[in-house]
């Protein structure tokens, strides 16, 4: 489930590692490579935006968000997870988030949307010059924060169009915009759901109840689609897609993207990198970024593992 779920707990999530499908067959890597190719031409041409123009974007990149010396523990427990993360994000900008698995990058987007887990122990945010950690999560998907989670939760009872419609006229009020009506918010949500591919019939199911792994990662890009986000924080996006539906869900991502909103993506793998081009990666190792760069340090790693990472 993503961010902008105002009457939802944040403790009703769950978050698993999920499967990952690797493209085995000769036949899906020469779908991965069409898909690829497309994806390069979709993203050199202008796209929809939530909320910006890319033709409006003048000048060098405004500084989105600037994390330093982050320090978080679990609020229970107490136990450190975030030990002092640094990462600073322009406008226009794809930062993608790497590392072993319990390294603390779910933590730290997370605690960037304030998820209640976590405590924060030390350092500083700012967004769009303002004091994060000072803000209450709503205020913070008010801004434009998003994010998306490993492990989508189900509502059972509620249907994802009237959840969608609730999430998107409670962030309108906030903005004191008017508020959407069905057939209004139908034809808002239509073009949307061509974006992510996805079929109609979901619309009308309880959020992500039943769904597969596949369709509940596209609901939470159809998600993003409806309510726009300046940073968009989707956090393994790619695990459980099958080729086709990496390719949509990449494709729904590039389609949202412009010189203004920024992306932070965590994932283990250099195929959703090769989709949607990182500006920089990042290997966070025991709840510190410890290595910055570009796409070659996802290849290193694909090929040689983190402990070419480490000792490089
Ligand atoms: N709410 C929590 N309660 C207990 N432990 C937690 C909690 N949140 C995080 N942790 C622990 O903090 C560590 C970092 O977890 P996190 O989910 O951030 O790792 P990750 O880098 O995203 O891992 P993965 O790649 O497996 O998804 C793990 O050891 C995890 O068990």
């Amino acid at each position: 489930m993503a961010l902008f779920t105002p009457n939802l707990s944040f403790k009703t999530a769950t978050f698993n590692s999920s499967l990952f499908i690797l493209p085995a067959t000769r036949h899906q890597r020469l779908r991965l490579n069409r898909c690829s190719r497309s994806l390069k031409l979709r993203a050199s041409v202008a796209v929809e935006s939530p909320s910006t123009s890319a033709t409006e974007h003048v000048g060098s990149p405004e500084l989105l968000l600037e994390v330093k010396d982050l320090s978080a523990v679990i609020s229970e427990s107490k136990q450190p997870i975030l030990k002092g993360v640094n990462l600073t994000v322009r406008e226009g900008e794809v930062h993608a988030v790497m590392g072993k698995n319990g390294s603390g990058k779910s933590t730290f987007v997370k605690v960037l949307v304030g998820h209640p887990d976590y405590e924060i122990t030390g350092g500083s945010v700012t967004y769009k010059g303002q004091d994060l950690l000072e803000m209450e999560p709503e205020e913070r998907a008010v801004a434009g924060l998003f994010m998306s989670f490993q492990s989508p939760v189900e509502i059972p009872g509620v249907s994802n169009i009237d959840f969608l419609n609730m999430a998107y006229n409670s962030r309108r009020r906030k903005l004191g915009q008017p508020e959407l009506g069905p057939i209004e918010f139908y034809g808002y949500i239509a073009p949307k759901l061509e974006l992510v591919n996805m079929k109609v019939d979901l619309l009308n199911r309880n959020v992500n109840e039943g769904f597969s792994g596949g369709e509940k990662k596209r609901n939470e890009i159809l998600q993003l689609a409806v309510l726009g986000a300046d940073l968009a924080m989707l956090d393994e996006i790619d695990s459980g897609l099958d080729v086709d539906a990496l390719c949509d869900v990449a494709k729904a991502v590039n389609g949202l993207r412009t010189s203004k909103n920024s992306v932070l993506m965590i994932t283990h793998y250099l195929r959703l990198l090769e989709f949607i081009t990182p500006t920089y990666i990042h290997i966070m190792e025991n709840g510190r970024i410890v290595k910055t760069g570009d796409i070659s340090i996802a290849k290193v790693l694909e090929k040689e593992g983190y402990k070419a990472i480490s000792d490089a």
